[in-house]
């Protein structure tokens, strides 16, 4: 392995082994452990989690990881991968044998940020840019990375050096690489009456606590939306995904689309912003069970629009990022 004084880790959230009960279930109770993920009091929670979820969600879940399974595994970790290669190819191009070196961690599942910082230090990096690829900071996803370098930091005599990257909610870079999607997507689908930016939900509560989420989902989309040039009745924002009893931020995605029709919404292109990896919750959440939603509710076309995956405009900030906060 080539020495290289700087590293760059991309850190996505995680996904089942295989899409088996077992394995989804394995990946559930690590994710759902997590304080952060779910803050309920923690003994009503792992009654909930032990009593309700595990022995029931799992199949379900497993079904639905199973239609968007690809032969190279789970899109989440094909696409994350193949973007730390483009990542690392584009580096390499720029700056040779001094590029950054890239690889790749989940918050839940293998290989894990800990072992992932061991591998960069043993291979000469000195200094690490830790990149969760959650481009709108949210406690209950970007907070847990922050946790597991801190955990690192805790666990070790000579600490690593580490700069973590926040967000990125509101670089120009990455709101140009969803504008070029968005343009790229309608030059080859005209017509669309309006554009949904449908986010991951969190508990509405955790917004009230300060988490600043909710924020920067709706600074992201206006940023697209008034490059675009589009009217207030061309876009909207929703949030999907929410799981249990309680609040989560409203509007919600399903909600959303039983109801646009009715104002005359018939045709409809969907962006999901807060992930840079299509995963289970775009591919299987929002390009087949919402689909069905809106078509049932009267709508007549809907398309998906992909995340940034391995694009070249994903490449293209993320150097720009590397290059900015490692020099
Ligand atoms: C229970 C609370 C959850 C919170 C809060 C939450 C926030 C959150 N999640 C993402 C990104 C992803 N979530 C994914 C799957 C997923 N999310 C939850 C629950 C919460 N997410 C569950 C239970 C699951 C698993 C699937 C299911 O059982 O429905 C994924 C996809 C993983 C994959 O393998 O494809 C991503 C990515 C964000 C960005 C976010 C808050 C900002
Ligand atoms: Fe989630
Ligand atoms: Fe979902």
């Amino acid at each position: 392995m080539n020495k290289s004084a700087t590293g760059v880790l991309l850190v996505n959230l995680g996904t089942p082994e295989a899409p088996t009960p077992g394995a989804v279930r394995a990946f559930l109770r690590d994710f759902l452990s997590d304080p952060r993920v779910v803050e309920i009091p923690r003994l009503i929670w792992l009654c909930i989690l032990y009593g309700v979820i595990l022995p029931f969600r799992p199949r379900k879940v497993a079904h639905a990881y199973a239609s968007i399974w690809t032969e190279q595994g789970s899109p989440l970790r094909v696409l994350t991968e193949s973007l730390a290669a483009r990542l690392q190819a584009r580096l390499s191009a720029e700056s040779g044998e001094t590029a950054p070196k890239v690889a790749v961690a989940y918050t839940y599942g293998e290989p894990s940020v800990a072992h992932q910082l061991s591998v960069l230090r043993e291979a000469g990096v000195e200094r690490t840019l830790v990149l969760p690829l959650y481009p709108q900071y949210s406690a209950t996803t970007t907070g847990s990375v922050y946790d597991q370098c801190a955990a690192v930091m805790k666990a070790s005599r000579d600490i690593p050096d580490l700069v973590i990257q926040k967000h990125y909610y509101s670089r120009p870079d990455y709101v140009r690489a969803l504008v070029n999607s968005i343009r790229t997507h309608r030059a080859q689908h005209p017509g669309a009456d309006c554009l949904l930016f449908s986010f991951h939900g969190i508990p509405r509560r955790n917004v009230d606590l300060g988490d600043p989420y909710e924020q920067h989902c709706l600074h992201t989309a206006r940023d697209v939306a008034t490059i675009l040039g589009l009217e207030e009745h061309q876009w909207r924002v929703s949030f999907q995904s929410r799981l249990g009893r309680a609040e989560w931020l409203k509007p919600y995605t399903d909600e959303t689309l039983r109801q646009l029709p009715s104002e005359g919404i018939k045709r409809l292109d969907v962006i999901c912003p807060a992930f840079a990896i299509d995963c289970l919750e775009t591919l299987e959440e929002i390009d087949v069970e919402n689909r069905e939603v809106f078509l049932e509710s009267g709508g007549e076309d809907y398309q998906y629009i992909p995340c940034l995956n391995d694009s070249e405009d994903q490449v293209f900030f993320l150097a720009n990022l590397v290059a900015e906060r490692l020099g």
